[in-house]
């Protein structure tokens, strides 16, 4: 039995306390009614601690982090990267969900743009959280509106969750689809035309 006390009082906001992850789940093992002493399981404490470290990481990085590299290209037509593959922790149950991102962009007039990998980054900065889908896919839009400035962005998000289908209603396949238009891509037309790019695989 772990005593509480031991665990440092309230978490420290903003830091990973690796023993404590390790205390939670070997609390969970016993929870469970597994025996976290047997030979298998000696070392799943420190590893699921070192798992949620990298699968939460983007819980202490900042969009402004990866959105690093930016040009005065003088391009100012729509910039658009599909199939941005993704891996996110439902808030609700802490289980995978996946799928792929889409993220567009209409420059300033100015031109100023970012790396093409820097927006699947950014994608990462919020997938690598306790998730809802809606809220990760408005996060990567207005986070682009916020740096980059541009004229528009649009985000679609297709992701199956996994706690559709290996628990509860236990319905695989099921794929949510969110998205999220700003500024000048609200334009129909504009948006018609970004949907028209991401659907035609
Ligand atoms: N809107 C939204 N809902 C989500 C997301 N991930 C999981 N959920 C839903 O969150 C809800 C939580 O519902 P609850 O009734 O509190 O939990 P539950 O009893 O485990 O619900 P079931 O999944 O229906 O068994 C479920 O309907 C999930 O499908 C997400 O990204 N967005
Ligand atoms: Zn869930």
């Amino acid at each position: 039995m772990i005593d509480p006390v031991t665990l440092d009082g309230p978490p420290a906001v903003g830091t990973f306390d690796q023993k404590r992850a390790e205390n939670a789940i070997r609390e969970l093992l016993l929870a469970v009614g597994e025996d976290p002493d047997r030979e298998g399981l000696l070392e799943t404490p420190a590893r699921v601690a070192r798992a949620y470290k990298e699968i939460f990481a983007g819980l202490w990085q900042e969009p402004e982090d990866v959105l690093t590299t930016t040009f005065d290209l003088g391009h100012d037509e729509m910039v658009l990267v599909k199939d941005i593959e993704l891996t996110s922790v439902c808030e609700h149950h802490l289980v995978p969900f996946r799928g792929v991102a889409h993220v567009g962009y209409i420059p300033s007039t100015s031109g100023k743009i970012t790396g093409l990998s820097k927006l699947a980054r950014l994608v990462d900065v919020y997938a690598r959280r306790p998730q809802v889908q809606e809220r990760l896919t408005s996060q990567v839009a207005d986070a682009l509106m916020r740096i980059l400035e541009p004229r528009g962005a649009i985000v679609v998000v297709e992701c199956e969750h996994m706690c559709m289908s290996m628990r509860g209603i236990r319905k695989p396949g099921a794929k949510t689809i969110t998205s999220c238009v700003r500024g000048q891509l609200r334009d129909p037309a504009t948006r018609a035309e970004a949907m028209s790019l991401i659907i035609g695989r």
